[in-house]
C-alpha cells in the first residue's frame, strides 16, 4: 500500500505473466493509479496471492483487479497457477468467500491462438462465481491488434477503474454491470491441482510445435514492453 488515498476503496492487484509483458503493463497501471489518482494498491504475482487467498476479503480490500495472460492450450502462465486453482476452489463453495469484494479483468492475448483469452476469461467467472461483484467488464486485449488501438483499449480500463474509485457511491451490492459472458465466453476448462498445474499436466508443456512460428512475434512484443518500462518501476 502506499500514497494518500482520494478513496477509500483499496485495490488489490493480482497479475499472471509468463514473458514478462503483462507484468510490466500492471506495474505502469499500478503506478498511474498511485501517481496520479493517489490510489492505494497492493500489487501481487497470482501465486503470491493464492498464498495470502485467506485475506482477500473486504475487511483488508475492496477492489481486486486482474492483468493475466493465457499461455500453452489456454493455461495459467507460470506465478499464477495457484491462484487459478483457489478461485475454481472457491467458486465451489457454497458460501461465496469473495462476497464483499468488486473486481474487473483486464486480459492479454492473441487472436493467433483458438484459446484467445482463455485465463483471463476463466478468471473473470470465476470471482464472480466466488461472490465478487463485477464493477467494470474484463477488457480483452489482442496483440494483433495496431498499437494505437491496445494503448487505448488499456487507458480506457484503467480510467474506468480510477472513475470508479473516485466515485462515493456504495456499489458492492448492486448487481454486476454484466455477465462474466461479455465480451466473449468461449472457454476451456481447466482441471488443477493445488500446485497451479493442469492435473497429468508437467509444467514444461507449453503447447508444441504449432505455436513456434508466432513465438518471434510475441517475444518482440514483450521486449517492446520492458523496454517502456519506467525507470522507477
Ligand atoms: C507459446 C504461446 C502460447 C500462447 N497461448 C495463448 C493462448 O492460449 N491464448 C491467448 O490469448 N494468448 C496466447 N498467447 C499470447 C500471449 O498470451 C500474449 O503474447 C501475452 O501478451 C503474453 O503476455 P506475458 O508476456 O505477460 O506472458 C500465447 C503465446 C505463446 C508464445
Amino acid at each position: 500500500m502506499c500514497g494518500p488515498m482520494n478513496s477509500n476503496k483499496r485495490i488489490l492487484a493480482v497479475y499472471g505473466t509468463e514473458m514478462g509483458s503483462t507484468k510490466v503493463e500492471a506495474k505502469k497501471i499500478v503506478g498511474s493509479w498511485e501517481e496520479k489518482e493517489n490510489l492505494a494498491v497492493e500489487l501481487l504475482e497470482g501465486n503470491e496471492a493464492a498464498d495470502v487467498f485467506d485475506t482477500i476479503t473486504p475487511k483488508k480490500y475492496d477492489l481486486l483487479v486482474v492483468f493475466t495472460s493465457s499461455y500453452g492450450d489456454g493455461d495459467a502462465p507460470s506465478g499464477y497457477g495457484k491462484f487459478l486453482y483457489k478461485i475454481y476452489e472457491a467458486a465451489k463453495e457454497g458460501n461465496k468467500p469473495l462476497s464483499g469484494l468488486e473486481h474487473s479483468v483486464l486480459g492479454f492475448g492473441s487472436t493467433a491462438y483458438e484459446t484467445f483469452q482463455n485465463i483471463p476469461r476463466l478468471t473473470d467467472r470465476l470471482l464472480g462465481h466466488s461472490g465478487s461483484r463485477r464493477f467494470l467488464k474484463r477488457t480483452e486485449i489482442d496483440e494483433m491488434d495496431d498499437f494505437e488501438e491496445i494503448e487505448g483499449n488499456i487507458r480506457a480500463w484503467r480510467e474506468s477503474v480510477a472513475k470508479h474509485c473516485a466515485e462515493a457511491k456504495d456499489t458492492v451490492s448492486t448487481p454486476s454491470v454484466c455477465e462474466w459472458t461479455e465480451p466473449k465466453s468461449d472457454v476451456y476448462e481447466k482441471t488443477l491441482g493445488a500446485d497451479g498445474y493442469e492435473v497429468g499436466a508437467r509444467p514444461s508443456q507449453m503447447g508444441g510445435l504449432a505455436f513456434v512460428p508466432i513465438i518471434g512475434a510475441v517475444a518482440a512484443f514483450a521486449y517492446y514492453r520492458f523496454y517502456q518500462e519506467p525507470e522507477s518501476t
